[in-house]
């Protein structure tokens, strides 16, 4: 059976990685959605989804975590038909991860099975709080996995976090 989960991913973090392995460990594939594709350089979106592929491919690999696929997702602004979106985009999937009302509510409403994951330590494994400390010169490397942290800084997303926190303020 292959299982879904969707995120932003912004950036991807500990506790997105505790989930996938969760996952991978009762199911056979997990397809890692992309969410809000689209997006990228603003404070709620920092990053492309081709650099959320990276950070997301290179830590599964770097855990031999080899069993998933990773598609992006565009967001739409039509609820009713989202779930069809995603169905036209990703392989098919018999359950899906979510905690999100919205999201358990417009796959339940399809036939879809739903599971709840745990949440690990959601004060420090949050994407808001992970970009919050990189803007205020916060540690935040040791809340995302090392792969990740390489990939914020070779494609200088501090500075691109810092800078659009900047321009936030004016
Ligand atoms: N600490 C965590 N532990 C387990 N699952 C998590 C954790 N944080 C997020 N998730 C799961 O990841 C998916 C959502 O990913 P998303 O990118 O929105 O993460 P986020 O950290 O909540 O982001 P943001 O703070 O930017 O809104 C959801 O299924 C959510 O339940
Ligand atoms: N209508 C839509 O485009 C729609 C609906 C529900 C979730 N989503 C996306 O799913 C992703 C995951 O959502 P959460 O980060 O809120 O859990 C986000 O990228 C969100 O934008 C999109």
């Amino acid at each position: 059976m292959r299982a879904l989960i969707i995120g932003r991913f912004q950036p991807f973090h500990k506790g997105h990685l505790e989930v996938i392995k969760y996952i991978v460990s009762k199911y056979e594939d997990v397809i890692v959605g992309i969410g809000s594709a689209q997006y990228s350089h603003t404070l709620d979106n920092p990053f492309t989804a081709g650099e959320r592929h990276l950070m997301i491919s290179r830590s599964l690999e770097a855990e031999g975590i080899h069993n998933y696929y990773l598609v992006p997702i565009e967001d739409l602004h039509r609820n009713s038909i989202w779930v069809a979106h995603v169905e036209s985009i990703a392989p098919p999937f018999d359950v899906v991860f979510a905690n999100n009302p919205l999201i358990k509510r417009l796959f339940e409403e399809r036939g879809y099975k739903i599971e709840t994951p745990p949440f690990y330590d959601r004060k420090k494994y949050s994407g808001r709080e992970i970009r919050r400390r990189i803007i205020h010169g916060e540690p935040w490397e040791q809340f995302v996995p090392e792969m990740v942290a390489r990939t914020i800084k070779e494609i200088d997303g501090i500075s691109r976090l810092r800078e659009l926190a900047e321009s936030d303020e004016e």
